[in-house]
Parts: structure tokens; sequence; C-alpha cells
């Protein structure tokens, strides 16, 4: 379980958030310069918050009152950027291998590298390079790199904004069965009411660094409202 409750001021607001994710989803849904990025970014040591904690499976990440603040490499946090952020240089499989780490426990230990490019459907593409492949398929291999490292917490921001309308709706279905699969929280941050509707087990909205609205399902209400149910 991950528990947060971070301060950390911006140039026009301070982002202020609480909350707690179980082995779940969390759609953090918000419009742009919100913060979602910056609460990313705290999550995974990319960012220090001025004050609060964070705790993932009674591991403190980040104390202000301890002064504790791990690296990011050694959280346990993994994060596909939008962009996948893939090594252009590497294949796939080089890509998705240099997510794993010697000594750490975890699913990728019992779970190995093609299991993993198997279970994301490209075992076939191994041997291609990133500008050799869709954007669909660039999205599964940083996902098979982030879950090869063993992360106790999954991070993706914006996961789907790359991809086609229909590869979209394929690939959210997939994202899904993959953290029941895996049993580790996902959050996953979007700017699209739909996608939190379907993705999120549970829903955040996020303005100017504040939770304004929180719900176990999305509704549409009016012009993109969040009801919380
Ligand atoms: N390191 C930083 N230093 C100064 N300002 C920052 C920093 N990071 C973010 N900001 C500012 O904080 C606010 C929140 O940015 P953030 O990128 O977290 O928003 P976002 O919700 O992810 O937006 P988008 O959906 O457009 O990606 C913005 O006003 C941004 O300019």
């Amino acid at each position: 379980m991950l528990a947060v409750n971070v301060v950390k001021r911006l140039p026009v607001f301070t982002l202020q958030v609480e909350l707690t994710v179980e082995n779940e989803i969390l759609a953090v849904l918000g419009p742009s310069g919100a913060g979602k990025t910056t609460l990313l970014q705290c999550l995974s040591g990319l960012q220090r918050p001025q004050q609060g904690e964070i705790i993932l499976n009674g591991r403190v990440l980040y104390s202000s009152v301890s002064r504790t603040n791990l690296p990011p490499r050694c959280r346990r946090v993994g994060y596909v950027f939008q962009d996948y952020a893939l090594f252009p240089h590497m294949t796939v499989e080089q890509n998705a291998a240099y997510g794993i780490t010697g000594g750490r426990t975890g699913r990728a230990g019992e779970v190995g590298l093609h299991e993993v490019l198997e279970m994301l459907q490209i075992t076939h593409l191994a041997g291609r390079y990133p500008g050799q492949i869709s954007g669909g398929e660039r999205q599964r291999t940083a996902l098979a790199r982030a879950l090869l490292a063993g992360p106790e917490l999954l991070l993706l921001d914006e996961p789907l904004s790359a991809l086609d309308h229909e590869t979209r709706l394929k690939v959210r279905g997939d994202l899904k069965s993959l953290q029941r699969r895996w049993g580790i929280p996902f959050i996953l941050v979007t700017h699209d009411l739909d996608e939190a509707a379907f993705l999120g087990d549970r829903v955040i909205k996020l303005e100017r660094g504040r939770v304004t609205g929180r719900g176990g399902a999305v509704k549409q209400h009016g012009e993109g409202s969040l009801v919380v149910g």
C-alpha cells in the first residue's frame, strides 16, 4: 500500500495532496498545469516535496520529519513516461532487459524477461529498434522495462496519449488486466475523463495542486465534471 501526504510549493500554487492507494489503479485527472506530473515526480524521487511523507509498503521513501529522501533508484517505483523514453540504440529486448537489476526481489525475479515480453505480446519484436515499431508497441516495451525492474508501485504519465484511438481502446483494456496480474498499485495520469472512468478503480481530480474530487466511479455530468461516488 502507498500512503502519501505531501506539500510542495510551486511558483503559482502549492501542491498539497493526501491519498492512499491499495493494489488498484488510481487515475489522476486534471487540467494542464494542475500538478499531476509534479505529484508523480515527488513519488518517484525526481522532485522533492517540502513537507510530508511517502510510505510504500511500510518503507519510508520520503519524510520531512526524519529527513528521509530515498533516491529514485532505491524506491522501487516504476515510471513510464509520456514519450516512453526508450533507448533508440537498443532493441526491444535490450530495452526491456535494462529493467532487470541483480539482487532485486519481487515479481521480476519470478517472471523472467521472456515471460514479460510474451505477456505484453512483443516477443516477435524482440530484435527490432524503437524506431521500427509502432506507438503501441513502444508503450508495451516501456511497460516491460518498468515491470522488469520489480517495482512495488507503477506510475504512468498519460500512457495512452501517443496512441491512435483504436490502439488506445485496446491498450487500455490490456493495462487494466496487467495491473490485476501484477498486483501492485498503478497511478495513472490522464486528461481524459472517459479514460479515467474506464481504467481507475478510484479517481481523483487535481486542480491547482489540490484534490477537488474523489470517486470510486466517474460519471460524465455535463462538461467534464467529476461526480464523487
Ligand atoms: N520544477 C518546477 N519548477 C517550477 N515550476 C514547476 C516545476 N514543475 C512544475 N512546475 C509548475 O507547476 C505547475 C504544475 O505542473 P505539472 O507539470 O505538474 O502539471 P500537469 O498537471 O502535469 O500538467 P500537464 O497535464 O500539462 O502535463 C505548472 O504551473 C508548472 O509550470
